[in-house]
């Protein structure tokens, strides 16, 4: 169980999405890229862009309901990636690596980036920008919203009118 959260903006996100693609573009071109959905979705998204990629294949696997971890569920296989090989797989972020290991098996020839990495999963990748710890959860802008704090002063009483 998480004891920290780490909340990423979409500004913050978009910069750790192209700082990758710098990374990636090194190794560039690729044939196409991957993208594990949903997490995935966006960071291959502006992966894609930086790349001048327009080939983009999805891998849908669920492996998490909320924080608890399940067994992964492949809900929809690559159809048009082969064995990898020349492919670009990009997801958010590796924690357990229990997703990683899964696509691996899929796509054994292909490059796997995440933006995050925690240290469990982190050999499982190929490249990622920023290791998080392991009892950090990551809070992605997608999941969030803004809402009010209340001041440091006022911790631990009990909110007006309560
Ligand atoms: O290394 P692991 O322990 O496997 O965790 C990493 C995976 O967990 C999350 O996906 P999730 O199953 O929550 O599905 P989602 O991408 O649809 O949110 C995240 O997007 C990664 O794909
Ligand atoms: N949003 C989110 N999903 C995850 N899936 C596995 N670890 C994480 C995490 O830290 N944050
Ligand atoms: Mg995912």
């Amino acid at each position: 169980m998480a004891t920290h959260y780490y909340t990423v903006s979409w500004d913050q996100l978009h910069r750790d999405s192209k700082a990758l693609a710098w990374r990636l573009n090194a190794l560039a071109p690729f044939d196409g890229i991957v993208a594990i959905t949903r997490g995935g979705l966006i960071p291959a998204a502006i992966v894609a862009r930086e790349l001048e990629c327009r080939l983009i294949e999805t891998v849908s696997i669920v492996t998490y309901d909320e924080e608890r971890i399940g067994k992964p569920t492949i809900t929809k296989p690559p159809t048009a990636a082969g064995d990898g090989a020349g492919f670009l797989i990009i997801d958010d972020l590796v924690d357990t690596g229990t997703t990683a290991r899964e696509v691996r098996q899929l796509l054994p020839r292909a490059h796997f980036a995440t933006v995050y990495a925690k240290p469990a999963g982190k050999a499982l990748v190929d490249t990622f920008i920023t290791e998080v710890s392991q009892d950090t959860w990551i809070l992605f802008p997608w999941d969030t919203e803004p809402q009010f704090v209340a001041p440091i002063a006022r911790a631990g009483t009990p909110p007006r009118g309560a």
